[in-house]
């Protein structure tokens, strides 16, 4: 029986296709291959296709336009009355409703789209990277566009797109069209390997354009007159993975926030681990690179105790922790001041406390007993009304005894984000 089950991470096989003509180096491949996290949406909890040998899910996508080609081949298939599941028709039921099953066009597709695939919506935000490995080192070119189900043509390429949520993110889920829905794409916008043909009538763009993942983010009302934007999702495709892309995907959503007035903070919905380490992050870095916050925050001597040449000016000029600890931050912080900058900087206010947190912890000299009992104190405070139902059904003693563990936990964990972040 073990020879006719076959693991449908493995079996799925997914390649991002680009055109010949875009090839930046001769080791550039127009054709990336990677395997999906999950696939128990799609074909059950345990993973598995039974009644095949040597399954193939062939499922490619133009790395641009993302038009879609599935191919399911074996060397070997059960005849009937076995139960064999059905590989194509379970994964066919996720796709849009243009995929393509024959190679021939969709590659005649692929190669046209892979050279005149523009985004839709409108650009926000751009920035720049050298690619590892890239042999003459040119620094590639990376944009984030923003659209919605009323941007002409966003509807159906989101259809397209959407699979990756079900293949990477644990327990996402399809999203209805509702038109409040916001999006924003990344790509790596390459500058045509082969010029363009100066024959044709209609000029052929200069640059194409391969999509990299993407987010979505829904706006909530917040009182009085603003919305409250709940980043729902959020994936960068596994080959372009661990290469800060998704620190700069959120950046730029972080960006936008902050320069659209309606939008009264930015808040995120159930994030994965992964996902919130990368929050902590780039926050984290963003806090302390801000000039005026961190001036008033650390007081006169700007970063004080932290890290970088202002700490380090700092100490050379014997400014050490103690003179730090004058700034707002405290501890204990002063709440007025966190708030007004919670505000201003958008930012949702556990997510805040947890980075003034964050920040005090760095700061804090643990050798004084009263820096000390007071950072103590006010972390424990923000736990105690966090988890306030299930602490109160535990008795007095038990109750500090868990609040004093959640305490220590929490400063482990803020010390495993600070070395992180290397703020
Ligand atoms: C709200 C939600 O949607 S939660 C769901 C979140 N999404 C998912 O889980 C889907 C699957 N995963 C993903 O899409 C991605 O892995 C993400 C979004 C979690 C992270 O995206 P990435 O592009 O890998 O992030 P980024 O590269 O900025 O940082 C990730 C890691 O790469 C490291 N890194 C950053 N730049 C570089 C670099 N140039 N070279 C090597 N490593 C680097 C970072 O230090 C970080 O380290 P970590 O692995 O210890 O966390």
């Amino acid at each position: 029986m073990g020879d006719w089950t076959t693991d449908s991470n493995d079996a799925l096989t997914i390649s991002l296709v680009r055109s010949e003509k875009d090839k930046l180096t001769a080791e550039d491949t127009n054709l990336v291959e990677f395997h999906p996290t999950f696939t128990y949406p799609i074909y059950g909890t345990d993973e598995k296709l039974y009644g095949y040998k040597d399954l193939l899910i062939d499922l490619r996508l133009a790395s641009g336009s993302l038009r879609t080609y599935l191919n399911v081949s074996y060397s070997a298939k059960l005849p009937p009355p076995s139960p064999v599941d059905d590989a194509e028709a379970m994964l066919q039921k996720f796709l849009p409703e243009d995929f393509e099953t024959d190679l021939a066009k969709f590659n005649e597709y692929a190669e046209e789209d892979s050279l005149n695939f523009k985004p839709y919506g409108k650009k926000i935000y751009e920035y720049t990277k050298r690619a590892s490995g890239d042999a003459d080192g040119e620094e590639r070119q990376y944009e984030v566009w923003h659209a919605k189900f009323d941007t002409p043509g966003f509807a159906a390429y989101h259809r397209r797109m959407q699979l990756f949520i079900l293949l990477y993110i644990e327990g996402g889920s399809y999203v209805d069209e509702d038109p409040a829905w916001e999006f924003v794409c990344l790509y790596e916008k390459r500058k045509r390997a082969t010029p363009p043909s100066d024959s044709s009538d209609a000029p052929e763009p200069q640059h194409t354009y391969h999509f990299m993942g993407y987010s979505s983010l829904y706006p909530f009302y917040c009182f009085p007159s603003r919305v409250r934007l709940r980043l729902s999702q959020f994936v960068i495709l596994p080959p372009f993975q661990h290469a800060g892309h998704g620190a700069a995907l959120y950046t730029a959503i972080y960006t936008y926030v902050l320069a659209t007035p309606d939008v009264a903070e930015l808040t995120v919905e159930d994030p994965a681990e992964a996902f919130e380490d990368l929050r902590d992050r780039c926050d984290l870095r963003m806090l302390v690179a801000h000039a005026r916050f961190a001036g008033e925050a650390f007081g006169e001597g700007g970063l004080g105790g932290g890290v970088g040449p202002v700490r380090h000016g700092a100490r050379a000029k014997g400014k050490g922790k103690a003179k730090a600890r004058v700034g707002k931050l405290g501890p204990p912080v002063d709440k007025a001041w966190a708030e007004k900058w919670r505000a201003e900087l958008k930012i949702a206010g556990r997510q805040f406390s947890r980075l003034v947190e964050m920040l005090q912890l760095l700061h804090v000299d643990e050798a004084d007993p009263r820096a000390w009992r007071a950072y103590r104190l006010q972390v424990k405070e923000r736990l105690y009304r966090f988890n306030f139902e299930v602490l109160m059904q535990l008795e007095k003693v038990e109750r500090q005894e868990k609040l004093e563990e959640t305490f220590r936990s929490v400063c482990e964990d803020y010390r495993r984000i600070l070395a992180m972040a290397k703020v």
